[in-house]
């Protein structure tokens, strides 16, 4: 059976007394796996509780890279090889683009060699950018920065959320392409995705979800661009 790199069962989370995910089971190996639906159906708080990030209040069993992490401190859980992009970036206003790069890199469990001037070959209008501020980018260039941030930990698995937000399509294809890469050499890449085109290019297979829950999964050979299931869990056509 796949090694699975993320293992999520019974993941349960609540925002006081109103519950926002039920019972989630799912699981991830050296593979790009797309997380889909449409907006509140509970993508970002299952982004969060994988990183251990409050709220929600979470509950059941989350092991990431082996190891449980339920009720760990996001800080442990990134130490551990974890990388994350998330929603809103969280960038330091007062950090430049160089420095947020200088400050998070590191050896990863990998063996992958993600480097500030590799981001730079990914992402070269960001590279033109690098003396500026973290409150001085575009909104194009804090999701590049966010992803190069997380991708110089050279982490052993990377939790995206929403990492193409306002990336112009060339370059989301250009994002799409390298987390396909990454899983490639091994990383367990999770991509909660509302671009479909970035998610049918990056990922092997995806998981739906619904108020809270996952109500579909692809199986081997279902396009994640069938145009019934996109119709049914994201009211979207391409
Ligand atoms: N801090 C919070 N306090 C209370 N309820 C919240 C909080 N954050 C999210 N929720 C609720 O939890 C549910 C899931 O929200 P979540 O942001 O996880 O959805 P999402 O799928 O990521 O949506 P989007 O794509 O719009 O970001 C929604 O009903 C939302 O209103």
């Amino acid at each position: 059976m796949t090694e699975m790199i993320i293992d999520v069962e019974n993941l349960k989370a609540h925002y006081g007394l109103g519950q926002a995910l039920q019972n989630l089971n799912f699981g991830v190996g050296k593979e790009c796996v797309a997380i889909m639906g449409r907006n509140g159906v509970g993508k970002t708080t299952l982004a969060r509780a994988l990183m251990g990030l409050a709220p929600p209040q979470a509950s059941g069993s989350v092991k990431l890279l082996g190891q449980q992490v339920l009720g760990l401190p996001p800080h442990r859980i990134a130490h551990l090889g974890v990388g994350y992009v998330p929603q809103g970036r969280r960038l330091f206003p007062s950090l430049s683009v160089d420095e947020h790069l200088q400050l998070n890199a590191r050896k990863g469990p990998t063996g992958q060699q993600w480097s500030a001037s590799r981001v730079f070959e990914l992402f070269p209008s960001l590279g033109q950018r690098r003396r500026a501020y973290g409150d001085q980018i575009s909104g194009g260039e804090r999701s590049m920065l966010a992803i190069g941030r997380a991708l110089v930990t050279n982490p052993g698995c990377l939790i995206l959320d929403e990492p193409t937000e306002g990336l112009a399509p060339a370059v989301v294809e250009d994002v799409a392409l390298s987390l396909k890469e990454l899983s490639r050499e091994g990383v367990a890449v999770l991509l909660i995705e509302q671009n479909v085109k970035a998610a049918v290019m990056a990922a092997d297979r995806a998981y739906f979800m619904s108020e809270g829950k996952i109500v579909h999964e692809t199986v081997d050979g279902e396009s994640m661009s069938d145009e019934a299931t996109l119709g049914r869990y994201l009211g979207v056509s391409v």
